[in-house]
């Protein structure tokens, strides 16, 4: 599976940077103990992130059981535990930015980075809480970095209510932090415009996911 070869609007010569963090991120306080810090631009360049995250890195189509049928996940997954290397350097130093930033309130490093390639507008995740192992009783932070097209990131509380949204752009970093996975939910929407490939990373504490 190998996307890389798609014309490219980014350019993959640049140098791929971060920005700082302190100072310039935005916190949008929820309802019920849940939170969200938005930071559109974070990495700079990240043409040539993209170009490796399109590239052959173990992506992998994942099949649920719906009702009496077997359905393919509509999108890719690849999954890096905390020992394995991320494809691109700029990645592995997102997350020690993401440790040294948000470490004092986390309380511990982000280990895991979790992918996904939605590979055009039919690709989505349905509403959901990151609430496999501890996020299903503790407070928590999942922080997204974003490549490639934009689309938007809703969120709503459980059990109804206004919802929020946050576009997600080349090189944004998104993060729920507090009860965000337990008492909100989040999803990727499908959509009928015409959008290319955008690549999601999440950056998980062990045992979150
Ligand atoms: O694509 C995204 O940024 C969100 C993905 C997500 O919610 C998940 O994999 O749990
Ligand atoms: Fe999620």
């Amino acid at each position: 599976m190998s996307l890389a070869h798609q014309p490219s609007i980014w350019d993959v010569a640049d140098e791929a940077a971060l920005t700082p963090l302190a100072g310039r991120i935005s916190r949008h306080q929820l309802t019920r103990g849940a939170w969200v810090d938005h930071l559109p631009g974070w990495i700079e360049g990240s043409g040539s992130v993209l170009d490796v995250l399109l590239g052959d890195i173990g992506w992998r189509e994942d099949r649920r059981q719906m009702y009496d049928r077997d359905v393919a996940v509509p999108r890719l997954l690849r999954w890096y535990g905390g020992d394995e290397v991320l494809p691109h350097p700029v990645l592995t130093e997102a997350r020690t930015a993401l440790d040294d930033h948000y470490r004092p309130e986390l309380g511990e490093p982000f280990v895991t980075a979790g992918m996904c390639l939605y590979r055009d507008g039919r690709d989505s995740v349905a509403w959901h809480g990151d609430r496999i192992g501890r996020s299903r009783t503790e407070d928590t932070m999942v922080a997204i970095v974003s490549f490639g097209s934009p689309r938007p990131l809703l969120l709503r509380p459980v059990g109804g209510g206004d919802s929020q949204r946050f576009n997600l752009g080349h090189g944004d970093l998104v993060v729920m932090g507090g009860s965000c996975q337990r008492t909100w939910e989040h999803c990727i929407p499908k959509t009928t415009r015409t959008v290319g490939p955008r690549v999601s990373v999440q950056f998980r504490p062990r045992g979150v996911a």
